[in-house]
């Protein structure tokens, strides 16, 4: 199982590094990491479990975080979270193909399992986008997301490109709000 052992942290290059992309048919030892990854999600928001293996609490992962620099990422948010059903998700080599203007960002900020440090501040992000991926079948999917597994996502495919959540909050004021942003409470 994943535990924050394997998770490295910011100074880390790969963290700072474009992953690669993942070739199809996929070999088994990315269907096995991509199930490891849902299942270090869900072991992270099981009290017990994460207590019991000092996990902190994530909704996303990606690949680079475990030091393998490959598009691939997961999403696992339980329901009363995401408003309606929970969303459960892998994603390989996810692409946004397209986004809307408004921008959004969550009200508590965003922290990062690599990142052990605080940064306080809003991190904008567009409200809507849709994902062109392939799934663990190699399927093509396009999918539109908004609000807040539109955040989750982004953050994770920011991952897979070298990118961390406060390279997007503002220096001069971290809590501004552009015109075209709202805050998702
Ligand atoms: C918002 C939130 N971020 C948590 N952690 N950070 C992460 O997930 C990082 C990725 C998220 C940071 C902001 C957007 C994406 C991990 N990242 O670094 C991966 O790249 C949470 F844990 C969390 N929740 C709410 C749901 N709750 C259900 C019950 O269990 C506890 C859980 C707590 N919400
Ligand atoms: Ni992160």
């Amino acid at each position: 199982m994943i535990t924050m052992d394997d998770i490295i942290r910011d100074e880390h290059p790969t963290l700072r590094t474009v992953a690669e992309e993942v070739s199809f048919p996929l070999d088994d030892q990315f269907k096995n990491l991509a199930s490891d990854m849902i299942e270090f999600l869900k072991n992270s928001q099981d009290e017990e479990i994460a207590e019991k293996y000092d996990l902190r609490a994530g909704v996303g992962i990606a690949a680079p975080q475990l030091n393998i620099s490959k598009k691939i990422l997961a999403v696992h948010i339980p329901a009363e979270l995401e408003g309606s059903e929970p969303l459960s998700l892998v994603m390989i080599n996810p692409k946004i193909m397209s986004h809307s203007v408004q921008r959004t960002a969550l009200q508590d900020g965003e922290g990062c399992l690599s990142v052990d440090e605080l940064y306080e501040g809003f991190v904008p992000r567009n409200k809507r986008i849709t994902v062109q991926y392939y799934d663990l079948d190699g399927q093509k999917v396009k999918k539109r997301f908004k609000g807040y597994p539109a955040i989750v996502i982004q953050h994770e495919i920011d991952h897979l490109n070298g990118i961390l959540f406060y390279d997007h909050i503002n220096e001069q004021d971290p809590f501004m709000i552009p015109e075209d942003m709202d805050i998702f409470e």
